[in-house]
This record gives structure tokens, sequence and C-alpha cells, in this order.
């Protein structure tokens, strides 16, 4: 379980919510309204006020690194530092699983960084998240750049790893994807962030 206690930091006032083992929560908002600050001050890339904590462990308690590979935030364009996708993954055989999950090529491996589409690039950064097997996956809109399938691939393979006990913050500015992936939103407006309920269940 993920707690989030009066956790604040530059425009993001104060928030308190939990996010149980398989749970999904929607995050929405206008542009610019501290979503991705949100975000960011969970996975503690950014100095933050308040407590963060997964199953009664604090995030202040334990070294950032650590703390960043189970409660883990994957941005809407991800760093590459590399010129070959392989050169990001150190277990190439291991990432084979969600390469393929994603319907990617695995002759992808040696392909530039750069010669990827966006919905490439966007699918290679979830299956580098996905590798790393998070407790936590905090997706800043990470089907912005895919098609109606490559959409369905993403919501599907995420739907199985909330069955098998991942968490799951999905930043969508599609409110029919909310309804689909989540039974709970945070709307965030202004920095201030209200939970509400979606009348739907998770995809099916
Ligand atoms: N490190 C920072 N310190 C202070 N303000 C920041 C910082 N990063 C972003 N901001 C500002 O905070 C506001 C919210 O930014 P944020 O990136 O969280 O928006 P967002 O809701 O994710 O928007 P979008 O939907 O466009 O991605 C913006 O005005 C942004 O310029």
């Amino acid at each position: 379980m993920l707690t989030v206690d009066h956790l604040s930091r530059s425009i993001l006032q104060p928030v308190s919510f939990s996010l149980a083992d398989g749970e999904c929560l929607a995050v929405q908002g206008p542009s610019g309204s501290g979503k991705s600050l949100l975000l960011r001050a969970i996975a503690d890339l950014d100095p933050h006020e308040g407590t963060i904590s997964l199953d009664g462990v604090a995030c202040h308690t334990i070294p950032a690194p650590q703390w960043r590979l189970q409660v883990m935030y994957l941005p809407a364009e991800a760093g590459w530092w590399e010129d070959r996708v392989d050169a990001h993954f150190p277990d190439w055989e291991a990432a084979c699983f969600w390469v393929e999950a994603l319907q990617l090529p695995t002759s992808i491996r040696s392909a530039a960084i750069r010669t990827l589409s966006t919905g490439e690039r966007q699918r290679l950064a979830l299956a580098r998240a996905l590798v790393r097997s998070p407790r936590v996956l905090m997706l800043d809109e990470p089907t912005s750049g895919l098609d109606r399938t490559s959409v369905s691939i993403v919501e599907s393979l995420l739907l199985q790893l909330l069955q098998n006990g991942t968490s799951l913050l999905w930043v969508t500015h599609d409110p029919a994807q909310a309804q689909r992936i989540a039974q709970r939103c945070l709307h965030v407006q202004n920095g201030h962030v209200l939970e509400t309920t979606l009348r739907t269940s998770v995809i099916s």
C-alpha cells in the first residue's frame, strides 16, 4: 500500500491519499495544473513536504534510488542516453518478454533510438520500466502517441499487471480511458488535488 500524507511542493497544495496493491488511480487535470509535479514528488525526484510511504516504510528512510526502483515514474517523454536500443537494457532476454508483449519486433534491439517513431519509443520506455518490476508505476500519459490498437495493447498489459498486484498512478487527458482503467481519480486543478470516484470498472 502506497500512502501519501500531506504531500506538497511549490504550487502543489497538500494532498493525502492511499493506493492499494493492484489498484489504479487515474490522474486528470488541465495542462500545467501540477500532475507531473505530483508524480515526481511521489517518486522522490523533487524536494517535497509531507510523508510518502510504501507498506509503512517512509521514502525518506531509504536511499532515493532504491525508492525509485519500487515507486517508479515514467515521464511522458523518457530520456535516452545511448544511441542503440539494447544499450538501455542490461538484460535484453528479460526485456524481450515486455517488448513482445507490447508488440514491438525483437529486431528493435539493434535499432538506433533516433530512428524510432514516437509511439515505438513510448512503448520501449514502458518496457524499460516494466522490466524492473516496480511495486508502484506512475505513468505520465503513456498512450498519448499511440494508435487505437496500441492503446488497447498497453491498457490490456497494464490490466494484467494490476491483477498481479502492481499499483498504477496513470495520468490521462482522455476521460474515456480514465473510466476504462480506474475506479478512482485524482483531479488536479491549479495545484489543488481532489479525489473523485469514477463510475465504471477497469478494462474488460
Ligand atoms: N521544478 C519545478 N518547480 C516549480 N514549478 C515547476 C517545476 N516544474 C514545473 N513547474 C511548473 O508547475 C506547473 C505544473 O507543471 P506540471 O508539469 O506538473 O503540469 P502538468 O499538469 O503535468 O501539465 P501537462 O498536462 O501539460 O503535462 C507548470 O506551470 C510548470 O511550469
